[in-house]
């Protein structure tokens, strides 16, 4: 595919943490965050002018779906924009429970795992060709989807050790050694490919559901990624999966990596900072990370050093992708420690153990490890680092900040602007990805199948109908 379409969706942890009496549990905590926008639009599910969806589904986890992007910059802005919009949403729900006399704070963080050891996820989206072997696709990625946490986890601490496959009870789990891991995610992922997203989560979510027209394209849902906040790892993870989808739609050789035990050897990986503990294949051979990691590398850079480099960013992406498998095989993070989440969190938490701290299981550490997810702009600890120089930027504050209005040059600037204009006019809409209603005027409805397109002579009549009705006053920001 010339040009894909890319969105994240991210689940958020919310947390009150009372300073004097009265707990806020995490639904009534997320009932407290989406007052303003339930005041502003109605509902707790809705589609904003930067062409993102904000919404609470079923639980406590507040959800952000970046706009459909067609650049890995624009994803990236977008989905710091959400982080933004998020914090925002945090400040006026802290506003209202001090007004109402409460001490306490509010927490919103971006990782995949609660103090009660439920996960929530990060999922990734990519538009394929209908064209193209969906079945064989999925097959030849999951290795590769396996193994990328190496380069792209968020980093965990285990303070009595990771849970073995099933959970340990009692005493065995209080005995194990504090440890440190790639992936937030890898404990929570039980099979390979399906449609089940919640009871036996699988790396990737075979639902068809396209968000375009269906006998053109079809959407790759990647569900086992962690959530990152690093904008340099969110840039390989997606560019370094991009490329590898590429490569297959391409029918460029790959060897088959297909692995006996997907879950088992995420888990394996995931708690294995060498790189080196090995898995089995369906072949019954046996092969590590690492091996599939520098095996997968070196045919991207075959394939790009052919085939051209897509992007601009394709040279940094194949960089940081190799500077990640060598920390891993030299023990030694200096290289990455500004660009990786999982290496960026260590490298803190180490400091603080070199000062002092007893290990990981230590209660600062414990905290640490979760601070470093908190979207807080001035307190969240990866946003301290950002700001202090230790945590490398791909996009300028600037523009994350433009993004929260602003959509990308998709079909989300058809989207947002259909729905600024609705706001505008008080106009009630009903709006997904493809449709676009006002719920007044039924008839008059458009549908936008092709993600790529910036403009809709439907749209345009629908808005300059919405232009001519009296308008209520109105003033950014929207939420
Ligand atoms: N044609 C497309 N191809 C790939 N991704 C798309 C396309 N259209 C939209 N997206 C992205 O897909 C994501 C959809 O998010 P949403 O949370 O609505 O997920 P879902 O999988 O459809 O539903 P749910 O999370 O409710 O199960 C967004 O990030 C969006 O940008
Ligand atoms: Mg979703």
């Amino acid at each position: 595919m010339k040009k894909r379409i890319f969105g994240i969706e991210t689940e958020f942890g919310i947390t009150y943490v009372p300073s004097s009496l009265g707990p806020i549990g995490p639904e009534e905590a997320a009932r407290i965050l989406f007052k303003p926008v339930v005041e502003s639009w109605r509902s707790t599910n809705v589609f904003l002018p930067n062409g993102s969806r904000l919404y609470l589904d079923v639980g406590s986890h507040p959800e952000y779906a970046t706009a459909e992007s067609a650049t890995l910059r624009d994803l990236i802005a977008q989905d710091k924009a959400g982080e933004l919009l998020f914090a925002d949403l945090l400040n006026q729900a802290q506003d209202s429970i001090e007004a109402e006399g409460k001490e306490g704070t509010f927490y919103l963080f971006k990782n995949n795992v609660d103090s009660a050891g439920n996960s929530f996820g990060s999922h990734e989206n990519y538009m394929l060709e209908r064209r193209v072997e969906f079945s064989k696709l999925v097959r030849s990625l999951i290795p590769f989807l396996m193994t990328r946490q190496i380069m792209v986890g968020a980093g965990k601490t285990h303070p009595h050790g990771p849970e073995a496959w099933r959970p340990l009870t009692g005493q065995d789990k209080k005995h194990g050694t504090p440890s440190f891991s790639f992936s937030q995610r890898a404990d929570y992922i039980w099979e390979d490919a399906s449609t089940a997203t919640t009871r036996s989560r699988p790396l990737i979510n075979t639902r068809d559901e396209p968000h375009a027209d269906p006998n053109q394209y079809r959407r790759m849902h990647v569900i086992n990624g962690d959530s990152n906040m690093s904008e340099t790892t969110t840039l390989l993870k997606i560019g370094a999966t991009d490329i590898i989808l590429r490569m297959l739609e391409d029918h460029f050789p790959l060897e088959n990596f297909e692995i006996k035990d997907t879950a088992n050897a995420l888990r394996t990986v995931s708690h294995d900072l060498t790189g080196t503990t090995r898995f089995e294949l369906a072949d019954g051979s046996y092969k590590n990370a690492l091996e599939l990691q520098r095996n997968y590398l070196r045919a991207a850079q075959k394939y790009i050093a052919d085939a051209g480099a897509h992007h601009a960013d394709v040279p940094y992406i194949l960089d940081l992708w190799n500077r990640a498998l060598i920390a891993v095989e030299t023990q030694d993070i200096s290289g990455i420690d500004t660009e990786i989440d999982w290496a960026i969190k260590k490298k803190l938490l180490d400091s603080y153990i070199a000062r002092g701290a007893k290990d990981y299981a230590d209660s600062r550490i414990q905290q640490l490890d979760l601070a470093y997810h908190s979207i807080d702009p001035d307190r969240g600890v990866f946003n301290v680092l950002q700001k202090a120089g230790r945590a490398r930027r791909v996009i300028d504050p600037g523009a994350v900040e433009k993004a929260t209005l602003q959509p990308p040059e998709t079909r989300a600037k058809i989207r947002g602007s259909f729905i600024q204009a609705a706001h505008r006019a008080g106009e009630p809409t009903t709006v997904d990805w493809v449709h676009l209603r006002l719920n007044n005027k039924p008839q008059l409805n458009a549908v936008c199948k092709d993600p790529f397109a910036t403009e809709d002579s439907t749209v345009k009549q629908l808005i300059d109908l919405l232009g001519a009705q009296k308008t209520q006053e109105w003033m950014p920001p929207f939420i």
